[in-house]
C-alpha cells in the first residue's frame, strides 16, 4: 500500500489574543489515503476550520507533526509554502462570492491560477480549463461573469478554479452552507466528480448531515481532537438489495489514548479512575468500585 498523503499526529494550533491562549487544536490526529473524500463535522469553534488552514497552508501549526504528500507543514521556508499553495493544494472557502472575482468570466477565473503558476502554455490552459468545466456541468457557462451564474454554478467554478494546477488535495470549508437542498446536492456531485474523475484527495469540512452521510468515512473533531470516525460500506444481501452500513469508531492516538462518550461514563458512572482488563479478543473498562 503507498503511503498517505495526510498525516496529522498530535497536532496543536494556540492562537494567542492579548493574554488569552485559545488551543483550537489540541493534539488532533487525521490520517488520509491517497484518492480518498472524507468529511470532517463538529460544533462550532471545535476546530475545524483551523485545521483546513493548516493543510492549505495558510496557517502554521504551533506543535505536532502535519505531513501533505512530501511536504512538512512545519518546517516549510515562505517559498515552499507559495509552491505548495499553488500545486499540492486547491481550497474552496464557504462564502461562495469570496472564491471569484467580480469582473472575470469563469473561463477567465480557472485560467488565473495557470497564469499564476506559469506552468502551462496557452493552449494547454485552454485545454484544462475546458476539460474542467465541462466535467462539473458549466461547459455552456464559460463567457458567464459570477453575477450571470447561481449559486451552485459559482460552487463549481470556484472548485474547478482550485483544481486548475492539478492539486493532490482539494479542501472545501462547509462548500453548501449557504445553499439549499437541490443546490448542496449539486456542489457535493461536483466535488465527488473531481475526486473520481481526476483522482484528487479531499476533504470536506460540513455541518451537512446529508453530505457526511454520502462519503465513506466522517471524521469528528471535538475540543480539538479526533474523537470518533464513522465508515460507510455498501453490503449486498442474498436477495441482491444494497443497503448502506455505517459504523462508529473511537479514535486512538499514538500514546493508546481514547476517549469513551460522555453518555457510556455517565452511564457506568466512570470517573477518574477506571478498571481495565484484557481479555482475549477486547479490552474492558470497568468503573472503580
Ligand atoms: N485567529 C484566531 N485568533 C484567536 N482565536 C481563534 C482564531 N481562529 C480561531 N480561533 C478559535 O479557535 C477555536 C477553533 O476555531 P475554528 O474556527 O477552527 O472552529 P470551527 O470548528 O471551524 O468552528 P465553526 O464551525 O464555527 O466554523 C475557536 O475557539 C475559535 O474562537
Amino acid at each position: 500500500m503507498s503511503e498517505p498523503l495526510i498525516v496529522c499526529e498530535s497536532l496543536v494550533r494556540i492562537y494567542q489574543s492579548g493574554s488569552v491562549e485559545v488551543q483550537a487544536l489540541q493534539g488532533l490526529d487525521l490520517v488520509v489515503d491517497r484518492g480518498e473524500m472524507i468529511a470532517v463535522v463538529g460544533a462550532s469553534g471545535s476546530g475545524k476550520s483551523t485545521l483546513l488552514s493548516i493543510l492549505a497552508g495558510i496557517d502554521a501549526p504551533t506543535a505536532g507533526r502535519a505531513r501533505v504528500d512530501r511536504w512538512n507543514l512545519l518546517s516549510m521556508s515562505r517559498r515552499d509554502r507559495v509552491h505548495y499553495r499553488r500545486h499540492t493544494v486547491g481550497f474552496v472557502r464557504q462564502q461562495t462570492a469570496s472564491n471569484l472575482v467580480p469582473y472575470l468570466t469563469a473561463r477567465q477565473m480557472v485560467d488565473l491560477p495557470m497564469t499564476a503558476a506559469r506552468t502551462p502554455s496557452k493552449k494547454e490552459s485552454h485545454k484544462r480549463v475546458t476539460e474542467l468545466l465541462t466535467a462539473l456541468g458549466i461547459a455552456d457557462k464559460a463567457d458567464r461573469r459570477p453575477a450571470q451564474l447561481s449559486g451552485g454554478e459559482q460552487m463549481r467554478v470556484a472548485i474547478a478554479t482550485a483544481m486548475a494546477n492539478g492539486p493532490r488535495v482539494l479542501l472545501a470549508d462547509e462548500p453548501t452552507g449557504e445553499l439549499d437542498t437541490a443546490t448542496s446536492e449539486q456542489v457535493f456531485g461536483a466535488l465527488r466528480t473531481v475526486n473520481r474523475e481526476f483522482g484528487v484527495t479531499v476533504v470536506v469540512v460540513t455541518h451537512d448531515p446529508a453530505v457526511s452521510g454520502q462519503v465513506e468515512r466522517t471524521v469528528a473533531i471535538r475540543d480539538g481532537r479526533t474523537s470518533s470516525e464513522v465508515l460507510r460500506r455498501t453490503a449486498t444481501a442474498e436477495n441482491g438489495d444494497t443497503h448502506v452500513i455505517a459504523e462508529e469508531y473511537a479514535v486512538m492516538d499514538r500514546a493508546g489514548r481514547v476517549q469513551v462518550p460522555r453518555d457510556y461514563r455517565e452511564a457506568l458512572a466512570l470517573t477518574r479512575r477506571v478498571r481495565l482488563t484484557l481479555e482475549a479478543d477486547r479490552v474492558e473498562i470497568r468503573p472503580d468500585a
